[in-house]
């Protein structure tokens, strides 16, 4: 990973930058904005699986990569969006393998891939620079994704790397390496959501029951959803705490001592890595009865929470990540869309936890609309 990436940052500079996108992540303008966008790529992306039998862990990156690289350069389908993709698939696949490098390993074609990325996306942020400096307009211009977020920070954050050309090399780094948080976690989320709803019955017609009656409210009213309608279900959103506690997608979390650290009677002595098992806390019977159970109803006793001790799948403290809502909003409208309009039929398939966690056949199904 490269030396700017957030997930390597320390001290002062993650903090502005991670606050930096969890800020813009969180103003009303992007919740408003991106509410739209997800419930167009949702419901473009089941009409196209209709009486097919579709593989769902893939088919659904089509729906959160067209979404991610529009939070992050507003970039629409097209010819842009497809070079990001190929390539994108072709980058990660080197992040986790053998560090030989020359014409043909896996690290050499993941630099190539990056290098075009990398090209891609300076030629947005020089193009979104121009215009932020033609017009003059920072402080009136709504700021629309992640690349006007950073360009249009005051913290000197960038600033100080004095020249343009460094900054915008920067803000491409950045940009690049923010998809990799976001590029596997959401999908999979998605996929293991469907998993559970496929063999829990019960779960789905509550779940099918709360989101048919918000649909027959808007349709009497004829307004649109808003990023509230969607995130105030509470049944949705058991469902979705409860998919994200048993899927323990990001399964662990790294963090390296910078001193000697007494923690309930153990030494952490200075530069020893730790790493803090999410899992095991997910999965410990002391904090859930029947802990391999999919239960959303434990959640009516619990509550919905973001993250405590016992739950934190999206981490916690100064690294919490700043994706949590924007997940949690496009696992909602996904939902809200396939159960309303949609029912579907799931071939036999299994979770496998290792490495990472996958389907084991990538959940093939079938999808029909609900009237037919
Ligand atoms: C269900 C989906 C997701 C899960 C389970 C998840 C989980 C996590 C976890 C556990 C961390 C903390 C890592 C640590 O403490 O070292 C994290 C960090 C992060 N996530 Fe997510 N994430 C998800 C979706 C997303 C999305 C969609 C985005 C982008 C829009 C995103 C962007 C990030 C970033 C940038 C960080 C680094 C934060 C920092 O170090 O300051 N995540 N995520």
């Amino acid at each position: 990973m490269g030396e700017h990436s957030i997930l390597q940052l320390n001290g002062n500079m993650h903090k502005k930058l991670h606050s930096l996108i969890a800020v813009f992540l969180k103003s009303p303008q992007f919740k408003a904005q991106i509410t739209t966008d997800i419930q167009y790529s949702v419901k473009q992306c089941l009409a196209s699986w209709t009486n097919k039998t579709i593989y769902f862990q893939d088919e659904v990156k089509k729906i959160t990569f067209t979404i991610l690289i529009k939070v992050l350069m507003s970039i629409g389908p097209g010819e842009d969006l497809d070079l990001l993709k190929r390539e994108f698939g072709e980058y990660i696949k080197g992040l986790i393998c053998l560090p030989i490098k020359f014409p043909g390993t896996t690290l050499y074609k993941s630099l190539k891939a990056k290098e075009r990325m990398m090209k891609m996306v300076r030629r947005i942020v020089k193009e979104r620079m121009k215009q932020i400096n033609d017009n003059n307009a920072e402080d009136h211009c709504a700021v629309n994704d992640v690349v006007d977020a950073l360009l249009r920070d005051k913290s000197e954050l960038y600033n100080s790397s004095s020249s343009s050309s460094l900054m915008v090399e920067m803000i491409s780094q950045n940009i690049i390496e923010f998809m990799i948080p976001g590029e596997e976690t959401l999908p999979t989320a998605m996929t293991l959501a469907l998993k559970f709803l496929s063999d829990s019955p019960l779960a789905l017609s509550k779940l099918k029951e709360e989101n048919m009656e918000l649909k027959k409210q808007k349709t009497n009213c004829s307004d649109d959803y808003t990023w509230t309608d969607y995130m105030s279900l509470p049944f949705t959103q058991n469902v979705i705490s409860e998919t994200l506690r048993m899927a323990n997608i990001v399964n662990g979390i790294w963090r390296k001592a910078v001193k000697d650290v007494e923690i309930k009677g153990y030494l952490i002595p200075k530069d020893w890595c730790v790493m803090a098992s999410l899992t095991s806390v997910h999965m410990d019977e002391k904090n859930y009865e029947n802990p391999f159970k999919f239960d959303p109803w434990r959640w009516e006793k619990i509550g919905v929470v973001a993250s405590n001790n016992c739950f934190t799948p999206f981490g916690s403290g100064h690294r919490l990540c700043p994706g949590l809502e924007l997940s949690r909003l496009e696992l909602s409208i996904f939902l809200h869309h396939l159960v309303t309009t949609y029912r579907w039929v799931a071939e036999r398939d299994e979770i496998v936890y290792f490495p990472t966690v996958k389907m084991k056949k990538k959940l093939p199904i079938r999808v029909q609309p609900i009237n037919t």
